[in-house]
């Protein structure tokens, strides 16, 4: 950090950044540096922001504009890999809310529906554009995939393949977002599938996308679920149930399978055991959110499964993430009219973190195959 770099910004409070810059350089990463993970500081009371709000102010100072960076990716796999999380304090608010997931249930049946209307209904315009062609709203496989198209049809094939589908068999997709996971199915795997979600918007469209297969998409919680099926999978939902009703959900599958049925859960999970979510994901992107650990899983899966394979391929999300971004970008010209270009920030923000995130082996995503121990002779495609 050179001395005309404070000029520039003329820091009114040497405090606030002194120890910010200390933090910062712990990470390998300098204030108004010239390397593409280095901040360039717009805005001087970004200092004290950061340090009185946490996360919160990082994120909503970057929406804000105070701050830029060339790669955001870089710059949070950095600051996680060296921990700088856990040195930043807590908003007020955020101490609220983790005393408050602790009291009441965050997740429960009428608060489901907030990240239906926040998030998965913002508009179909921006998800139809950053995704694959069948709109894949989860980690796409890139094992042999050059392409976003390729790793999300490769990950769909390995789903059907894990799940040992047979043609004429009943499927439930728990969260089944635009329909892409109930369309391929069916098509390529002559299964009849019934699609859940709590967004309107998803329904509409996954509607129109299954039309004239054996295909029906319900608007409702998977906890209102009674009947029964040869094959249960849910792709990127485990994120919204919450561990007051990990039980449940578990009970809930339990119920709607056959004896001999499979299992397949797509989750990403973190090591943490508290609250495992950010604040700034949590108030812009994903409300009342929670990843599961390892423990949360095993607990509430083995009064009902026996687990049979545990497969993690966190490190495609980065480039999953990264390839959203991409698209993101270049099509955002045609959807501008219908957002801010706050919005355009937090979106940015919230890939790029996450694409971070995932690089710095600070979340997962596990694939997780359950039965009931009934021998399927099964020997788990990868
Ligand atoms: C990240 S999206 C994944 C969508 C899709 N499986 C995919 O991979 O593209 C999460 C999905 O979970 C659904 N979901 C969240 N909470 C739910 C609940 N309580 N009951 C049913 N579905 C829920 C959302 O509506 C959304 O479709």
């Amino acid at each position: 950090m050179s001395s005309s770099c404070i000029e520039e910004v003329r820091v009114p409070n040497d405090d606030w950044y002194r120890i910010t810059n200390e933090l910062l350089s712990r990470a390998g990463i300098e204030i108004n540096g010239n390397a593409p993970s280095d901040l360039q500081i717009k805005n001087p009371q970004f200092f004290k922001r950061v340090l009185q709000e946490g996360s919160l102010g990082l994120g909503e100072s970057y929406m804000d504009g105070w701050w830029e960076c060339e790669r955001l990716d870089i710059f949070f796999q950095k600051v996680l890999r060296a921990g700088l999380e856990n040195q930043l304090p807590r908003h007020l608010k955020d101490t609220l809310r983790i005393a408050a997931a602790r009291l009441f249930n965050l997740q429960s049946k009428k608060r489901a529906w907030m990240v239906g209307k926040e998030h998965y209904d913002l508009g179909n315009d921006l998800f139809s554009r950053m995704l694959d062609p069948f709109m894949q709203y989860s980690c796409g496989y890139w094992k042999d995939a050059q392409t976003l198209e390729e790793a999300q049809q490769a990950k769909l094939n390995l789903i059907c393949q894990k799940l040992k589908l047979e043609p004429g068999m009943r499927v439930l997709d728990i969260g089944c977002g635009w329909g892409g996971l109930a369309q391929f199915m069916a098509e390529h795997y002559g299964v009849s599938v019934v699609g859940v979600t709590i967004s309107a918007e998803q329904q509409k469209m996954a509607q129109q996308r299954c039309e004239g297969l054996d295909v029906t998409i319900l608007l409702q919680d998977y906890r209102d679920l009674h009947d029964k099926f040869d094959r249960i999978v849910s792709v990127g939902m485990f994120e919204h149930v919450g561990p007051k009703n990990y039980a449940t959900y578990f009970s809930v599958v339990d119920r709607n399978l056959k004896p001999d049925g499979l299992f397949l859960l797509h989750t990403i999970g973190s090591k943490r055991t508290d609250l495992n979510v950010d604040p700034w994901i949590n108030k812009y992107i994903f409300p009342n959110g929670c990843l599961p650990s390892v423990r949360h899983i095993a607990d509430a899966s083995e009064p009902h499964f026996v687990m049979e394979d545990w497969h993690n391929f966190g490190a495609d999300y980065d480039t999953t993430l990264m390839a959203w971004h991409e698209r993101f970008l270049e099509s955002w010209p045609e959807i501008a009219d219908n957002y801010s270009e706050r919005f355009k920030r937090m979106f940015t923000y919230y890939l790029n973190a996450c694409a971070g995130a995932f690089r710095a082996r600070d979340i997962q995503l596990w694939q997780v195959v359950f039965s009931r121990g009934v021998e399927h002779g099964l020997r788990v495609a990868r």
